[in-house]
């Protein structure tokens, strides 16, 4: 009994991908079907290669082949191409103004010192760690940390006089305000001044082909979240919180930001939500634990993980090298890949929503 390309697309179509609730065939993940007798080599395509849910798809993949009536063997091959959020999300022009980044995500947060920037930068190192294409973009106009964090010195060039070449550094590519201007003039931006400043270096900069763009926002304002909002189109944001119960009134205060300017929350990450002893493991809730999650069951929206608290995230922003990057085996690091797979995973579903998706035909 011969196996047909029929039969493996029947069985594939039977494989549910459980973040973005659509069956492989209906995603058009299922790629380069070659049969041979009683075996079939095929690609499966991932949304992202920071798929959170690649354990689950695999195993229901192998049960549903070994299901196929006649066929004998199979081997599979794994790749993963990043989609872009289409339409739906937000007001702006973002496909136009920059046409080679597929997903911009805003890290923000309600109030500063959170460890919002922190979390930027490990969500970037994290993603091209987990084999992704990330731009980096620190607009914290008001205290810009991505230049410590990183270790970058340097001033950014323009080869032609326009546009500005970003950094290179831990797989990624790098811009923040802080690389142009002096540390005292940051405080005074405001309005069109900030906005004009903003759009330059999300416009101005060549990011090239990106997956992911990393804007970490300014804490709490409102200003930067519309801008953004009226200029391109972004796929969602993250929100940094710690967890004291006091640390939830902003939550919501930029919950509601997000929502007023229609740009979707992805979810919340809780940050220095314990810390363990070094010496002797024992483990204390000094800002309590929980509260991120429980904002994030309040809105329904997604918990997307905790970050402990830990000297080494401290001491490792300060030398300009994200934990991700040079401990990637700690758990606070391990803490951050998981975050970047659930978030990564978020944008998936979003793009998955906003764009009619391809359909693989039976031949
Ligand atoms: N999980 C953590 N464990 C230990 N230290 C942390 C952790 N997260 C952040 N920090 C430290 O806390 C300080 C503030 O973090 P960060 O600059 O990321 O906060 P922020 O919310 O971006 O602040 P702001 O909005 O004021 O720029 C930094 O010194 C950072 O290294």
């Amino acid at each position: 009994m011969s196996v047909s390309e029929r039969d493996i697309l029947a069985a594939m179509s039977k494989v549910v991908d459980p973040e973005l609730h659509v069956d492989l065939v209906k995603a058009g993940m299922v790629k380069d079907i070659r049969i041979s007798g009683d075996a079939v080599k095929l690609k499966i395509e991932l949304t992202t290669p920071a798929c959170p849910m690649k354990g689950k798809i695999q195993a229901d993949t192998e049960a549903a082949l070994k299901a196929v009536p006649g066929l004998k063997s199979f081997e599979l091959e794994w790749g993963a191409q990043v989609r872009a959020t289409g339409g739906g999300v937000g007001q702006g022009q973002g496909q136009a103004l920059l046409p080679g980044v597929k997903n911009i995500i805003l890290v923000g947060a309600g109030k500063g010192g959170v460890g919002k920037s922190t979390v930027a930068v490990n969500l970037a190192t994290a993603l091209a760690r987990h084999g992704a294409k990330v731009g980096l973009l620190d607009a914290d106009f008001y205290g810009p940390s991505v230049p410590l964090m990183t270790g970058i010195t340097e001033k950014p060039v323009s080869p032609d006089g326009k546009t500005l070449t970003p950094m290179s550094k831990y797989g990624l590519k790098i811009m923040s305000i802080g690389f142009l201007v002096e540390p005292d003039q940051a405080l005074i931006w405001r309005g069109p001044m900030l906005h004009g400043a903003l759009m330059q270096l999300v416009r101005d900069v060549n990011w090239g082909e990106l997956d992911y763009l990393i804007l970490d926002l300014p804490p709490g304002t409102g200003d930067v979240a519309l801008s953004l909002s009226q200029s391109v189109r972004a796929a969602g944001a993250v929100l940094v919180t710690t967890p004291q119960d006091v640390a939830l009134a902003d939550v919501v205060r930029a919950k509601s930001m997000f929502d007023k300017v229609h740009i979707p929350v992805l979810g919340i990450v809780e940050n220095m939500s314990q810390f363990i002893c070094p010496n002797c493991s024992h483990a204390t809730n000094i800002f309590h634990r929980g509260g991120g999650r429980k904002a994030a069951e309040m809105f329904s929206i997604p918990f997307l993980g905790e970050v402990p608290l830990e000297l080494k995230v401290r001491e490792s922003g300060d030398a300009g090298v994200p934990v991700v990057a040079g401990a990637p085996d700690s758990r606070e690091a391990q803490a951050f890949l998981e975050i970047a797979r659930n978030v990564a995973g978020r944008v998936s579903a979003q793009s998955v929503r906003s764009i009619p998706l391809p359909v693989m035909q039976a031949r």
